[in-house]
């Protein structure tokens, strides 16, 4: 008897070949409706699934394949007892299983209405792949297009069945992994953003070269059906994107567009390993580009730069003198894209993504495990910060004390930015002590700390930053406060003549 393939697929792609090349080699094709009707129009000789049932499909599409004619043909094992059953049943034996799945991600991904996204919950599709998966040491199962030559084999060795088998059951896993974010993310509980069980639905969007180090293989994947400014953006010019460019990449971008929301000009964020070196805003890209690369002319080197306008001829020209590995922008005018791929072909330019769909959760992983926790998104407008003493910070402090929070929030800890009018004149981050961040920040900025600000993501412990900081010149403080010496601080504070404002709320970043 000849061996049996049933194919039902909604990805169509590479299935009329596939379906001919299998009746070439002696197997009779079954199919279900679409699959049916596209394999018929193609000439190929198909069956269809309703005359192996007996059954019309039914419910729209809802149950075509649910039938023990089909899942008694697969699941069958190849010996006597069950091959009986089957026979005295007028069943046969289903050899091959070629099957991909309603595109739900994909309806979910295009904003389709919540009934369009329940109807692409595939059921019939995924239970004959698990069936197919289980029974792999007689049954080929298929969810990919590019394992079809596999199957045309003459013979298939157990551990390629195995392999499918595998994909096939990471496939199914995915598959149930998106609609249950799809459900969780549209349910009105909270409590289930952090859930008993946590699946996360990731699927690889782009290989890279290495990981962190060239001995670490990495890849980047994308969470759901979310889309993200760096993992959609369009790379314009230069060379691909490693692990580490997309990292900074993305945290060059998040400050730029918070601080993009809340600053009148254009905003210029360098980056360098993970860590704001240059923050500035002007009246035009190619200023703030300027004001952000002098802010730290050492650190920039190599570094990753974000801005939140267009990037013209001006500001790409005002790049020359720079070595960078990214720049990403909103857009890119032609020229200045032209002379990046004269001047600078290594130069990887983006063209940011939309956010969308973005979860909020933030992962750490942890050995054996991960820290899970809610994103740090609390903006300066949630906040109520209490001025504590005698001297009001004037308006320009007030502005710059806003900017310096707002870099501070994406510095790793411990970390203090100064900060003078509109650009950081000092940052000292991922220091393991308050003060040591304080006097690298203090340091770097040399004269000009005169007359800055400064900006703290965690209380003072003592009051050693604020002496510095007035040593230095700096005339007005931002800190969390919430400390026990929080009464010796002000007091420092008052006495030196500095303004201080207290957020109420701290910006750990590890
Ligand atoms: N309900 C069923 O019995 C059933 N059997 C197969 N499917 C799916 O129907 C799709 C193919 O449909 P068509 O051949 O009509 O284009 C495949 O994605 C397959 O996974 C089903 N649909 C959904 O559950």
């Amino acid at each position: 008897m000849a061996r049996r393939a049933l194919i039902s697929v909604s990805d169509k792609t590479g299935v009329v070949d596939f379906a001919r090349a299998l009746t070439a080699r002696g197997w009779e094709v079954l199919s279900t409706g679409g699959t049916f009707q596209a394999l018929q129009a193609a000439g190929v000789p198909v069956t269809a699934v309703s005359d192996v049932t007996g059954f019309p499909e039914m419910l729209d599409g809802r149950v075509k394949t649910l039938h023990p004619a089909i899942h008694g043909g697969i699941l069958a094992r190849r010996e006597e007892g069950h091959l009986n059953q089957l026979s005295q049943q007028g069943f046969a034996t289903i050899d091959l299983v070629c099957v991909n799945l309603y595109p739900f991600r994909e309806t979910v991904a295009r904003g389709a209405p919540d009934p369009d996204v329940i109807e692409n919950i595939d059921i019939g599709g995924p239970a004959m792949i698990r069936s197919a998966a289980k029974n792999h040491g007689g049954v080929l199962v298929l969810v990919d297009p590019a394992d079809y030559p596999v199957a045309l084999q003459d013979d298939v060795p157990p551990q390629e069945r195995r392999r499918l088998a595998a994909k096939a059951y990471r496939h199914t896993s995915e598959y149930d992994a998106a609609i249950t974010a799809y459900l969780e993310g549209t349910s009105d509980e909270l409590p289930t953003r952090l859930p008993e069980r946590l699946t996360l639905d990731l699927h690889r969007v782009a290989q890279v070269r290495y990981g962190e180090n060239p001995h670490q293989p990495g890849a980047i994947y994308r969470w759901g059906a979310a889309r993200g400014p760096i993992l959609d953006a369009q790379v314009v010019a230069g060379k691909a994107m490693s692990f580490n460019n997309y990292a900074d990449a993305d945290a060059a971008w998040s400050l730029c567009q918070e601080l993009a929301a809340q600053e009148d000009g254009a905003v210029c964020v360098a980056v360098k390993h993970a860590n704001p070196c240059g923050v500035a805003v002007a009246a035009d890209v190619r200023v703030a580009w300027e004001r952000a690369r002098d802010a730290d002319t050492l650190s920039v080197f190599g570094g990753v730069v974000a801005v939140s306008r267009p990037v013209d001829f001006a500001a790409a020209q005002a790049m020359r003198g720079t070595f960078l590995e990214v720049l990403i922008a909103p857009e890119v005018t032609p020229d200045a894209l032209a002379w990046f791929a004269e001047k600078k072909p290594d130069l990887r330019v983006l063209v940011a993504g939309p956010a969308q769909g973005v979860s909020v959760l933030d992962v750490r992983p942890l050995t054996g495990g991960f820290a899970v926790q809610e994103r740090d998104t609390r903006p300066w407008d949630d906040l109520c910060p209490e001025v504590v003493t005698g001297r009001q910070p004037t308006d320009q402090e007030w502005a710059d004390l806003r900017f310096a929070w707002a870099t501070v929030k994406y510095a790793r800890s411990n970390a203090v930015v100064l900060a003078q009018d509109g650009v950081t004149v000092g940052l000292g981050t991922g220091a393991v002590s308050r003060i040591w961040a304080a006097e690298r920040a203090v340091a770097n900025a040399g004269e000009r700390a005169r007359g800055a600000v400064l900006a703290s993501e965690a209380f003072f412990p003592f009051d050693d930053v604020v002496r510095l900081a007035a040593a230095a010149g700096v005339t007005a403080v931002l800190q969390p406060g919430g400390a026990k010496r929080d009464p010796e601080v002000i007091a420092a504070a008052n006495e030196l003549g500095l303004s201080m404002v207290l957020t109420g709320s701290r910006h750990f970043r590890h």
